[in-house]
């Protein structure tokens, strides 16, 4: 009796709800399209070290990670990074300043998930496009002279961008994954796990230790060839404190009780405070509050908290995706933003926290 399956039993068995493949481009080709040259690449390990230093007490000033929820239009977030540039070089005796250059959105439900995803932000998926601009843009921001700030969400797109990145995220909805932790565990810059979006920071805890240590997972090499990737494990990686569903999490108690938690658990006792998402309940308005708040606590010499996060734009607030109306430049299409002018205010006053706490 023949028992292989029948064509056409085949066909009712594989690949059932996938509707078409289309090849993707390697790591490599991208790479030589948007060569990091030997100079940039050195700017980028000077980032991630800076990045470290001031993770691990070394630099005492506040590493500060700003910039658009997401990037959506490449032209807007270049101007962004030429304006931060002067003031990061400005401010610089007392904080150290990453762009955020998203490219990745994890949805609670569903949306928008981001340029590399869907450049065409229409639903079209045009990856290899987004990874074009993706890796152009990363190039450009390093050539400024920024260090990149980008979350890790899908497992594949690192072997693209990552030699470009000088801090990673993983966010609050798959800080319990395996999978980001595995990839965690073999990046090669500094990563923030933040709190889970119920508020279990105990969960970032596990993932900081999970990724500290090497493991073996499936992913693919720099040609796109299928490989089994053994990592290191990263030393590098540190909690963030994003607020929850139900509130903040960036007042002195809170975070005391995060310390608390990382020194139970045997860990460096330094947070990255979000002033955004959980912690100013998603309204724009509440992060240069929350920030002053951190700040306070910075000045009156809180050791533990080594970085901020903020999400601003050039226009402040956010808009929806709409097809029928043209977007409005510079404006955030995902989560709500500080405009220019709040953001630089915000980073003078953390700037000076962190000199009085050196004081
Ligand atoms: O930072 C962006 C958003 O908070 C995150 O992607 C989740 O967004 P959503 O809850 O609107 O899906
Ligand atoms: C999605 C983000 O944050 P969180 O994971 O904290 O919701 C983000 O920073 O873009």
């Amino acid at each position: 009796m023949n028992t292989l399956p029948k064509p056409t039993e085949q066909a009712r068995v594989v690949d059932r709800r996938i509707e078409k493949t289309v090849p993707l481009i390697t790591p490599l080709a991208l790479h030589d399209e948007f060569p990091l040259n030997d100079e940039l690449a050195g700017r980028v390990a000077d980032g991630r070290q800076a990045v470290a230093d001031v993770l691990n007490g070394v630099d005492d000033r506040l590493l500060v990670v700003v910039g658009p929820c997401s990037v959506h239009d490449a032209k807007a977030a270049l101007e962004y990074a030429e304006r931060l540039r002067p003031v990061a070089e400005r401010l610089s005796d007392g904080l150290l300043i990453a762009m955020r250059v998203y490219f990745e959105k994890p949805r609670s439900t569903l949306g928008w998930k981001g340029l590399i995803n869907d450049p065409g932000l229409d639903g079209s998926g045009d990856v290899n496009r987004g990874l074009r601009i993706a890796r152009q843009l990363l190039v450009q921001v390093t050539q400024l002279g920024l260090p990149a700030g980008c979350e890790f969400l899908d497992p594949i797109t690192p072997q693209y961008i990552a030699d470009t990145v000088g801090w990673g995220a993983i966010g609050a909805r798959t800080v319990e994954s395996q999978v980001h932790r595995q990839l965690s565990s073999g990046l090669s810059m500094p990563i923030g796990m933040k709190n889970r979006p119920d508020g279990s920071i105990a969960t970032a805890v596990d993932a900081i230790k999970a990724a500290a240590v090497p493991h073996v997972f499936t992913g693919i090499d720099h040609d796109g060839a299928p490989a089994i990737l053994h990592t290191r494990g990263n030393p590098d990686c540190h909690l963030v404190l994003r607020g929850s569903d139900s509130g903040p999490n960036y007042d002195a108690e809170s975070v005391a009780g995060a310390v608390e938690l990382l020194r139970k658990a045997g860990l460096p006792e330094r947070v990255v405070i979000d002033a955004s998402h959980g912690n100013s309940r998603k309204d724009h308005r509440r992060q240069p509050v929350v920030a002053e708040e951190i700040g306070a606590q910075v000045a009156a010499g809180n050791q533990a908290i080594v970085g901020v996060m903020l999400e601003s734009f050039l226009q402040e607030g956010r808009q929806d995706l709409d097809p029928t109306r043209e977007l409005t430049y510079g404006q955030s299409i995902t989560d709500a933003c500080m405009g220019w002018e709040t953001t630089e205010q915000t980073l003078e006053k953390l700037r000076d926290a962190a000199i009085a706490r050196r004081g």
